[in-house]
């Protein structure tokens, strides 16, 4: 890659969150956005595959720290990314030093802190139970069950989800046996493209263990199966609540590891706490996707700023 193919790049970083795989852009003093075109070329390198990219703006509103875009890896916006989310406050708070937070979104504001543990707590908002919310193409008055299934039509696979909105829409499909026993890849992507869903979802399979905790497996919408999705562990806690199968407070094993949830009584938000990772550093083009790496440094570990 020679200089001018570089000349109008930015410092981005390959992070996780648990194992969701994210690329967090430096877009901030620029008025163009990542394009769907770039997100796709760099999915397309095993470099830079990702689940979704953290794309971070300067503010558009007063007392707010960034305006983030969510981009999933087919190139379509998502208006949440918990695990995302995390990745960008651990490399806000390397670069500046402040541990709080305010971000701003399609979706509205996010509030999130780094602990003295490192670990990152972000407050997901309110979670949304409607059908025209979620949203669903039909009416369902109970949204804690709604009428859907996969397999023979006498004995499905998966029926009856929970279906909730966290910003963006989720599907939570409720096992007795192991969450690894099914075939997510093949049934995930015709559930997350069902005409119930207009706006297609995430979707995930859960087995509760106990009443604080359950195990979870999600396809997240535009980007496919994950080693984790934070607002799919909200949204799960949250559905686990409302139909009575665990507390307000859970842990979510992912397949990365687990995030605890709180679904707070006292504002009705629901907060998220795991860890973020740090992997490389490099520059990118926003429009073409084309990148470069940085040298790694000796001892490069731990969190870091773009
Ligand atoms: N990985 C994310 C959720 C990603 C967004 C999703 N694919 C969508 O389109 O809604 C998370 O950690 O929440």
């Amino acid at each position: 890659m020679d200089n001018r193919d570089m000349a109008d790049s930015v410092q981005f970083a390959r992070m996780n969150g648990l194992g969701n795989k994210i690329l967090v852009v430096d877009m901030r003093g620029r008025k163009d956005r990542v394009t769907p075109h770039a997100a796709i070329a760099l999915n397309a390198d095993p470099a830079t595959e990702f689940d979704q990219i953290m794309a971070i703006h300067d503010p558009k509103a007063a007392g707010t720290d960034a305006w983030i875009d969510i981009i999933n890896s087919d190139g379509t916006m998502a208006q949440a990314c918990g695990n995302g989310t995390r990745c960008v406050v651990q490399a806000l708070a390397a670069e500046t030093g402040k541990k709080a937070f305010l971000f701003h979104t399609v979706a509205g504001l996010l509030e999130a802190k780094e602990h003295e543990d490192g670990t990152i707590s972000v407050d997901m908002g309110s979670p949304r139970f409607g059908w025209n919310e979620i949203p669903l193409a039909e009416e369902f008055h109970d949204t804690r069950r709604i009428e859907l299934q996969i397999g023979p039509i006498d004995d499905p696979v998966l029926h009856s989800p929970s279906v909730a909105s966290m910003g963006n829409p989720h599907a939570i499909f409720w096992v007795d046996d192991d969450v690894w026993s099914y075939e997510l890849d093949r049934f995930g992507p015709l559930l997350e493209n069902h005409p119930i869903f207009p706006e297609r979802a995430n979707i995930s399979i859960a087995r509760v263990r106990s009443r604080d905790e359950m195990d979870l497996r999600t396809w997240e919408r535009g980007a496919g199966l994950t080693l984790a999705c934070g607002s799919a562990a909200c949204a799960a806690a949250v559905s686990g609540a409302r139909t009575g199968r665990t507390e307000r407070t859970v842990t979510v094993n992912v397949p990365g590891g687990p995030l605890l949830i709180e679904w707070r009584e006292r504002d009705d938000h629901v907060v998220m706490t795991g860890p973020a990772e740090w992997e490389w550093s490099g520059t990118v083009d926003p429009a073409t996707g084309a990148f470069q790496r940085d040298a790694a440094a000796a001892g490069d570990s731990g969190a870091r700023a773009l």
